[in-house]
């Protein structure tokens, strides 16, 4: 399902969570969505699943807008940070209510990551702790088979192990059946290596979206003597530097920068990580994203 957001604005009070946002996502890929705290992820996931509407411009998920629509709602799975899952009920009630609502629901998958997870069904959801909520929202998540899976923060109490599982059962059922992908996390350097496109956003604003590959092409780390890094950075854009006891280190950013060339000039270098390049691209006197587009 292919999703379009055309000049998208979400307002609250005087705060523009979401700012002019346009951004087409072709179906069947891994989004990585990436920005600071209150870049406006959250608000524009619940854009796309259908749970808010836009003060402003167009959401359309194959052409039609998902808000109130069970047609298309129906197809997308949103799993929040924090779940809100009924307290009364048992994991096992949960996971039937999901059941009734995706019309893909796979019960094996259900089954299989209870077991996976460790979660007992008949536990309510009441006494679950932090970690078991994210692992029931994962689940639903995974054994909706919903076209479009929309993963905000999904892990959040997970312990590492459970974490690199979660991972692992994501690029799983990916795999056998593919699907969009759409995950907002802060742990970049754990989950990088799923994405296949990166979506970054500041203020608000789209600062770029590009395939992982491209991305990791434009930018490199390189250390030396200050010397050497500054004459191989002349004229290139340097998206961070430090100093430390006379040797130098110096991110750039741009067209055709590669390691071999680094090395020529007895620097050490290696590909810059999505995540370095997150937090050098956001910072907040770097200015406007068309810079990176
Ligand atoms: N319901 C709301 N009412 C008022 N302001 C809101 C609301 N939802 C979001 N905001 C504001 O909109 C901005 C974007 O918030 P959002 O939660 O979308 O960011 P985020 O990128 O998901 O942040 P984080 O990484 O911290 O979860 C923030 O300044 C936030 O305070």
């Amino acid at each position: 399902m292919k999703i379009e957001v055309k000049n998208v604005s979400k307002i609250y009070g005087n705060k523009k969570a979401v700012d002019n946002m346009s951004i087409t996502l072709e179906e069947n890929k891994i989004y990585g969505l990436l920005g600071r705290n209150g870049a406006g992820k959250t608000t524009l996931m619940q854009l796309l699943a259908g749970h808010a509407l836009p003060s402003s411009g167009e959401i359309l998920i194959n052409g039609q807008n998902p808000f109130n629509n069970r047609n298309i709602t129906k197809d997308i799975c949103l799993v929040n940070e924090s779940n809100n899952f009924i307290k009364r009920l048992k994991i096992k009630d949960i996971l039937k209510v999901a059941s009734l609502f995706y019309p893909n629901w796979s019960w094996n998958t259900a089954n299989a990551l209870l077991t996976t997870f460790n979660l007992n069904p008949t536990l309510k959801t009441k006494g679950l702790s932090k970690g078991m909520e994210s692992s029931l929202g994962i689940i639903i998540g995974l054994a909706s088979r919903a076209k479009i899976m929309i993963l905000d923060e999904p892990y959040i109490g997970l312990d590492a192990a459970a974490r690199f599982k979660f991972y692992e059962v994501l690029l799983e059922e990916y795999e056998e059946f593919p699907r969009t992908i759409i995950l907002s996390t802060h742990l970049i350097d754990e989950v990088s290596n799923l994405f296949e496109e990166v979506v970054l956003m500041r203020s608000g604003e789209l600062v770029f979206h590009k395939s992982s590959e491209e991305l990791l092409d434009s930018s490199i780390t390189v250390s030396g003597k200050k010397e050497a890094v500054d004459q191989f950075a002349q004229g290139k854009r340097v998206l961070h530097e430090s100093v430390l006891a006379g040797r130098k280190t110096a991110t750039l950013y741009g067209e055709g920068l590669t390691v071999e060339a680094a090395t020529q000039h007895n620097l050490d270098a290696e590909r810059s990580s999505i995540q370095q390049l997150m937090v050098y691209m956001t910072e907040e006197e770097l200015q406007g994203g068309k810079q990176y587009a």
